[in-house]
């Protein structure tokens, strides 16, 4: 089975993206969903987080995400104390999970695929690039923060134009291109490949 990266920055599109190959029945698995789940229901990382940054970060057994957000971005030792306990939870997390499926192909999608050392298992990584502004609109938007925060974000993310360097292909999510062609022309890519491995 092939195992596919998507990554992008923030607000580039990843689970947009993620969500047409999911349509056409490929699984897709989410980095930072899995993060949140494994914060909020793993009792060691739990321990860890709290140790780490204070009850305060869980309010009724929930992640008070605002509250930690509002911690890490400002402060690059504190998000590196983060990343240090939920990356190697969540990489291990996506193994067990791509052990699991049994299709041509499947799909792992993450913003931090090389920040957070994570590329060297997979076959092949899509970048999702979109313009800045756009991105920093829809961050804006769907996170409902400020301009501000979304570039504390972007400047603790690896240069986009570096990452995007780095992958084997790269889909354009800019609202003038089309997403489904795109992502048509990759599965038909990753179906012969899977048939020329198997
Ligand atoms: C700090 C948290 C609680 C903020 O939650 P919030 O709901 O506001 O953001 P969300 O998780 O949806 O992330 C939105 C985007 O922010 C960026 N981002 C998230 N975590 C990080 C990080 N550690 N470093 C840099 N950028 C990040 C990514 O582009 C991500 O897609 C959350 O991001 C978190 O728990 N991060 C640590 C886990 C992690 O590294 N997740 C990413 C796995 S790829
Ligand atoms: N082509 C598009 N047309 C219109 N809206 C879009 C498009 N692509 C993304 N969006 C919107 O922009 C927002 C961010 O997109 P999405 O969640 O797919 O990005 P992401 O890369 O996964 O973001 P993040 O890293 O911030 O989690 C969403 O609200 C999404 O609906």
């Amino acid at each position: 089975m092939l195992k596919i990266g998507l990554t992008g920055g923030i607000g580039s599109g990843k689970s947009t993206v993620a969500k047409i190959f999911n349509t056409l029945g490929i699984p897709t698995f989410d980095a930072d969903a899995a993060a949140k789940n494994i914060m909020e229901n793993d009792a060691k990382v739990k321990a860890q987080l709290i140790n780490a940054f204070g009850k305060e970060i869980f309010a009724q057994n929930l992640l008070n995400k605002k509250y930690l957000a509002e911690i890490v971005f400002k402060d690059a030792a504190k998000l590196k104390l983060l990343n240090n306990i939920t990356h190697p939870a969540t990489i291990e997390a996506a193994k067990n999970w791509i052990d699991e499926q049994s299709t041509p192909y499947v799909i792992k999608e993450a913003a931090l695929l090389f920040e957070a050392k994570s590329a060297g298992d997979l076959d092949f990584i899509i970048g999702v690039q979109s313009p800045i502004q756009l991105r920093i609109q829809r961050a804006m938007r769907r996170s409902n923060i400020s301009e501000e925060a979304v570039m504390q974000r972007i400047e603790k993310q690896m240069d986009n134009d570096e990452k995007m360097q780095l992958c084997d292909f790269v889909i354009l999510n800019d609202e003038q291109q089309a997403l489904l062609p795109q992502v048509l022309t990759l599965n038909g890519k990753f179906v012969d490949n899977a048939i020329k491995k198997s």
